[in-house]
């Protein structure tokens, strides 16, 4: 008989203006006086300058901590953690992308541990070495519709001395309260939207392929692609599409709510990959997409011949094979890595990366370091 472990329990708030909310949120799960947590390119924005007018004017202070780079890494998170204690503060509001969202996550999580944060990495029950009584509680605001990590009881930290990505793990980095308000990614540029789009619809999609028992995780997977796939076009054409950018979020989440099923090879590809040349983590993912479904073809046809029915589109794998070359083409995701400035001289050492990555026990046909090579090599 299958044996399964499925955790669905964030509580999410929906809806055009609802960042309003933020404040009595916070009070609600005992926050007086939270640290906001974004990155730098954040920090400046209207949205963010909003939600701390929101928490100020509510009595909750005025706090920001904004050191932090796109794929943020341990010194970001040591530099937040002392933020976090100098301030004496008793929450994260999480807000950003990915990157403000991981980072604030892990700032809440590390805030009361006394182990350093790779003790936590995702291998086996590391996590049960944690004392989950000392996480501080969580608000999370997503500003882009990509990772899911709103949602998510895992952090991607990079270790800035092996330029590797880790994956932090453990039940309740899960944040208390989720903010899904469309209006704040309405500001996202083209390519932003893009990539994050892409990672949503890919979280969905290696979801649905890895080849464990989850038919929850699958329902949402295939539910999330569809809307993915119908909106994000939409979403690039025009960013002030507040249907369209809803849509997006919700994908976005149940992406994210569907990999706890699994990742695949896209990711494992993609980690080792923006470790080394700090690539934008979704746009990677879209890049080396289609190799990757080249690759998994024998083990996934059935399962794509499914899913295209699902999303209307006709042919079987090749239709959706080249429905996913129309919809990269549509949001100018570029065919090669080159594009993003990757070159060949480092493939052997980012394949041996790749097989190690723990997304890359998840990919229905097993990934060696010869696979991972020559995948390399098609995608570069
Ligand atoms: N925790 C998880 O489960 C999980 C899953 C997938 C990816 N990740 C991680 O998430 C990170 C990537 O996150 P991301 O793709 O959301 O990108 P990001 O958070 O790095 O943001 C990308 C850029 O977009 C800008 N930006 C964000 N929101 C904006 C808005 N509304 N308007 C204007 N600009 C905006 C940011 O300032 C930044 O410059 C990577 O580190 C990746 O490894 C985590
Ligand atoms: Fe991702």
């Amino acid at each position: 008989m299958m044996t399964a472990n499925w955790s669905y329990p964030t509580a999410i708030k929906f809806g055009v203006g609802c960042i309003k909310e933020l404040a009595e949120h916070c009070k609600a799960i005992g926050m007086q006086k939270p640290l906001l947590v974004t990155d730098r390119g954040l920090a400046s924005m209207p949205i963010t300058q909003n939600a701390l007018d929101i928490l100020q004017s509510a009595g909750l202070g005025r706090a920001l901590f904004a050191e932090v780079d796109p794929n943020p890494n341990d010194k970001n998170l040591a530099a937040g953690l002392a933020a976090y204690k100098e301030g004496g503060h008793d929450g994260i509001v999480a807000f950003g992308g990915g990157s403000g969202l991981d980072l604030g996550k892990t700032i809440a999580f590390m805030a009361g541990q006394t182990r350093p944060v790779w003790d936590f990495e995702d291998i086996g029950d590391w996590w049960t070495r944690a004392n989950p009584e000392a996480i501080a509680p969580i608000v999370a605001v997503p500003t882009t519709a990509g990772t899911g990590s709103e949602v998510g009881r895992a952090t991607v930290i990079t270790h800035s001395e092996s330029h590797t990505k880790k994956v932090i793990f453990h039940p309740k980095i899960l944040p208390s309260v989720v903010i899904c308000d469309p209006e704040l990614t309405v500001g996202m540029p083209k390519v932003i939207t893009a990539g994050t789009g892409m990672d949503a619809f890919i979280h969905c999609l290696e979801a649905y392929c890895t080849p464990f028992y989850h038919p929850m995780g699958e329902g949402i997977a295939l539910e999330g692609m569809r809307l993915a796939y119908q909106n994000l076009p939409r979403a690039y054409q025009d960013g002030n599409d507040l249907t369209a950018r809803a849509q997006m979020m919700s994908a976005a989440a149940m992406g994210a709510v569907a990999f706890q099923k699994g990742l695949g090879a896209v990711h494992a590809l993609s980690h080792p990959v923006g470790a080394l040349y700090n690539t934008h983590h979704g746009m990677t993912n879209a890049v080396v997409l289609p190799a990757v479904l080249r690759f998994n073809r024998p083990a996934i046809e059935d399962k794509i011949n499914r899913l295209a029915a699902y999303l209307g589109i006709s042919g079987g794998f090749d239709g959706f094979y080249g429905a996913m070359q129309n919809l990269r083409e549509s949001v100018g995701v570029p065919d090669k890595l080159a594009a993003l400035g990757v070159d060949n001289s480092r493939i052997s050492e980012l394949a041996s990366m790749a097989v190690v990555d723990p997304t890359a026990g998840g990919n229905p046909v097993p990934l060696t370091q010869e696979s991972a090579q020559q995948l390399y090599l098609e995608c570069i």
